[in-house]
């Protein structure tokens, strides 16, 4: 079933053709990332998607609701944005109290989700004292406590290292695997975004490029083959002896599911600096066509 159907739809600003008659729909409990350079478009639609601006033209429906006019959808739809904007002399805890009080939810399970993200040090912090990652964890903790039926994350990562993007990615795959919550994410580096992704859609200049599912559109041995930058490659090495890992200086070449790769590396207190995966970085910059 699709929870999101646009038509033709346009966003102008000024004489200025931000969005060029996009036509897509997105299928519930799908993880799409939603991909392209700079400047392509994404953070536009997914303003659009939730309601935050207005469409100049075309049709758009959330949940069944023009996202620009619905009442109803801000209670099923949870947006992330890149900058934190959450009171900045409440602590954690009053944040996260006030937000569970107000969409009627479970404190526990705002609980769990601070434990999971590892901000139940934090509780008792204000947010002016937080640093820039640690606020955005905050705001996707806040931002879940009301149990959206979709979640749009515009580069809900951008200020996070590796070891919290993937609590955060963890989370996102919890919730698609137990409420079957849809989730769009955007981002402009896209190896670790596809690796927890269902579905792609892409955007450059405004034009969409392309969208579906990923595994029609990227051979599995190409999703499945990282380069990860270690702080100590031996110990690297030695816990990924299930699966086959070439070496080059700090560097592994490693193949398998990424997520599995790194939760094993992070858990036993290996230090992950960078991770990519060069073909599918270079497809989302457009460099080079699906394979
Ligand atoms: N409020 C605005 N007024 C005028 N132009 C805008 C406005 N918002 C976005 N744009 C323009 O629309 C285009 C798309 O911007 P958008 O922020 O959606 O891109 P993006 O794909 O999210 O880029 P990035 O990866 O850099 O965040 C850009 O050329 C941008 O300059």
């Amino acid at each position: 079933m699709s929870v999101i159907k646009a038509n033709n739809l346009t966003k102008r600003f000024g004489d200025f053709e931000a969005l060029h008659g996009l036509s897509f729909s997105i299928e519930e409990g799908s993880i799409t990332a939603v991909v392209g350079p700079n400047g392509a478009g994404k953070s536009t639609l997914l303003k659009i998607i939730s309601g935050l601006i207005k469409r100049t033209s075309g049709e758009i429906k959330v949940l069944g609701e023009d996202p620009w006019k619905s009442q109803k959808l801000p209670r099923m739809l949870s947006v992330i944005l890149d900058k934190p904007y959450l009171p900045q002399f409440l602590t954690v805890e009053e944040v996260i109290k006030e937000a569970t009080s107000e969409f009627d939810a479970d404190y526990s399970y705002a609980l769990s989700l601070v434990e999971e993200l590892n901000l139940t040090n934090f509780l008792k912090s204000k947010i002016k004292d937080l640093s820039t990652g640690t606020k955005q964890k905050v705001q996707i903790v806040f931002s879940l406590i009301k149990n959206p039926k979709i979640i749009v994350a515009d580069e809900p990562t951008a200020n996070l290292d590796v070891a919290s993007r993937f609590e955060v990615y963890n989370i996102f795959l919890k919730l698609r695997e137990k409420m079957h919550t849809t989730i769009l994410i955007s981002s402009h580096i896209a190896s670790e975004l596809i690796a927890i992704s269902t579905h792609i859609l892409g955007i450059n200049n405004g034009v969409l490029r392309y969208v579906g599912e990923i595994s029609k559109m990227i051979r599995k041995d190409l999703l499945e083959e990282f380069y990860i930058t270690v702080d100590n490659v031996q110990r690297a090495v030695s816990l990924l002896k299930s699966y086959t890992v070439e070496v080059y200086g700090n560097q592994l070449k490693v193949r398998g599911n990424l997520v599995n790769i790194v939760s094993e590396l992070v858990n036993n207190g290996v230090r992950i600096f960078y991770i990519r995966n060069s073909i599918l970085d270079k497809s989302v910059q457009g460099e080079v066509g699906w394979v």
